[in-house]
Parts: C-alpha cells; sequence; structure tokens
C-alpha cells in the first residue's frame, strides 16, 4: 500500500459519504402536504439532491405538480430549514464500509476533506451527529468559499483550507456536479454508483466508478498510479 502522505482528499457529502436522501425528502415531503400535494417518493426523488437544497425544492415541487416560488413566500425556505434541521439525523445514515475507509485512509497519511453544496452548518451538524467529525480536516460548505461545485474553485479551496495541495488532490463525489467540479479544477475523479446520480455513473465522466464506498482506496491508488 502506498503512503498517501501529501494526498488530499476531497469528498461531497450527500449520496457519497452519508445516505441522507430519505430525511431530505422527508422534510420537501412535508412541505408539499402543508401545500396540499402528495408526496414524492423516494426512488424518484433522490437524484434531486446533491445540487444544494433550493435546488431540490425547485425540482421537488415541480415534480409533484407544485410551484417553487421563493420570491412570492420567502418564509418557504426558512421553514424548509428549520423542518430538515429538525430531522437531520432521524434515517440518514454513513454508507456501509465509509468509517473504516476513512480511518485507513488517515492511517495512510492523506488529508480528507469535505467539499459540498450543503450549507456548512447544515453540514457539520449532520457530520458531527453522525460521529464522522474527526476524519476531516476540514468541512466547506459554499459559504465557506468563493464558489459553488461545479465552479472548480469549491473543491480547490477546501483543498487549501484543508492544508492541502491541490495538484496532488483527488475528489470523490455521486454526481455531475462532482465531476464537473473535478474537471474544472483538473483534478481526477471517482465517482460512486450507490449516490444520487442522474444519470448512469459510467455517463458522468469520472475517472473510476465505485460500487461499494470500501473499493475507495484501491480507487485513489489507480488514479495515482496513473499520472
Ligand atoms: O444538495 C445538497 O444539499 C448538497 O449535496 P452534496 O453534498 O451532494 O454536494
Ligand atoms: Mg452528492
Amino acid at each position: 500500500m502506498n503512503d498517501l502522505t501529501g494526498v488530499t482528499i476531497a469528498f461531497d457529502l450527500d449520496g457519497t459519504l452519508v445516505d441522507s436522501a430519505p430525511d431530505l425528502i422527508g422534510t420537501l415531503n412535508r412541505m408539499l402536504a402543508i401545500e396540499g400535494f402528495a408526496p414524492v417518493p423516494l426512488s424518484s426523488a433522490r437524484h434531486l439532491v446533491g445540487h444544494g437544497a433550493r435546488a431540490l425544492l425547485r425540482h421537488g415541487f415541480a415534480e409533484a405538480g407544485a410551484t417553487w416560488d421563493e420570491a412570492a413566500r420567502p418564509e418557504l425556505f426558512d421553514h424548509f430549514i428549520a423542518d430538515y434541521v429538525a430531522h437531520i439525523d432521524h434515517l440518514t445514515r454513513p454508507f456501509e464500509g465509509v468509517v473504516e475507509t476513512l480511518d485507513a485512509l488517515s492511517a495512510r497519511g492523506a488529508i480528507l476533506c469535505v467539499a459540498t453544496n450543503k450549507r456548512t452548518d447544515l453540514s457539520e451538524t449532520l457530520i458531527g451527529k453522525l460521529d464522522l467529525a474527526r476524519h476531516f480536516a476540514v468541512v466547506a460548505g459554499p459559504d465557506r468559499v468563493s464558489a459553488r461545485k461545479p465552479d472548480g474553485a469549491h473543491v480547490i479551496e477546501a483543498v487549501q483550507l484543508a492544508g492541502g495541495d491541490p495538484a496532488r488532490a483527488v475528489m470523490v463525489g455521486d454526481a455531475s456536479t462532482d465531476t464537473g467540479t473535478a474537471r474544472n479544477a483538473g483534478i481526477p475523479c471517482v465517482v460512486c454508483s450507490f449516490g444520487y446520480g442522474d444519470v448512469p455513473p459510467e455517463q458522468l465522466g469520472g475517472d473510476v466508478t465505485i460500487d461499494r464506498f470500501a473499493d475507495l482506496p484501491a480507487a485513489v491508488d489507480a488514479l495515482l498510479l496513473r499520472r
């Protein structure tokens, strides 16, 4: 096993480290119920997670036949956040193998950080409640950096905040936002097929696809060898 000292691995959060769709869609469905609309099924709505809360609301409302008009009803967004915070870890769990794999990568010297389109405060709350905080040098939501994914600046600045070198970084994600970020930043990308991607994983434009989180170290080794 190679030494990973000097390598930084930047993780997407929703759909990559944690299976958070049940709680996010739960909040979406409680809001739809208040507005008098039927819930959207988890199976058809999970691919909406990964582009931030506003995108989830806009597309989730559309899927239910409702209209998300934040300009007319700004209180709805605050309601979404309050409801989500109240339920943030009810059903959400790390994907299988996450804790052991992060420990193994850290033990080999890698710096780990998070680059997510979920707001930093919500991300830190969730990561704390799931007892994952010790793994990460920094958790960077879009509000902690100068631009949000798929802008490459999001992952570059997250890696720098973690004390790492973007020239020796790898992105790990589940959606087009992540592969786009990696491409824009000029860093390689591992795609997690078990996440919330909206197209088949091999069409996302990543460098390696993994079907289990535990396969990540081998994927990182393969990418670093290729470089
Ligand atoms: O959609 C979100 O809330 C953020 O999702 P991400 O962690 O996949 O970037
Ligand atoms: Mg994601």
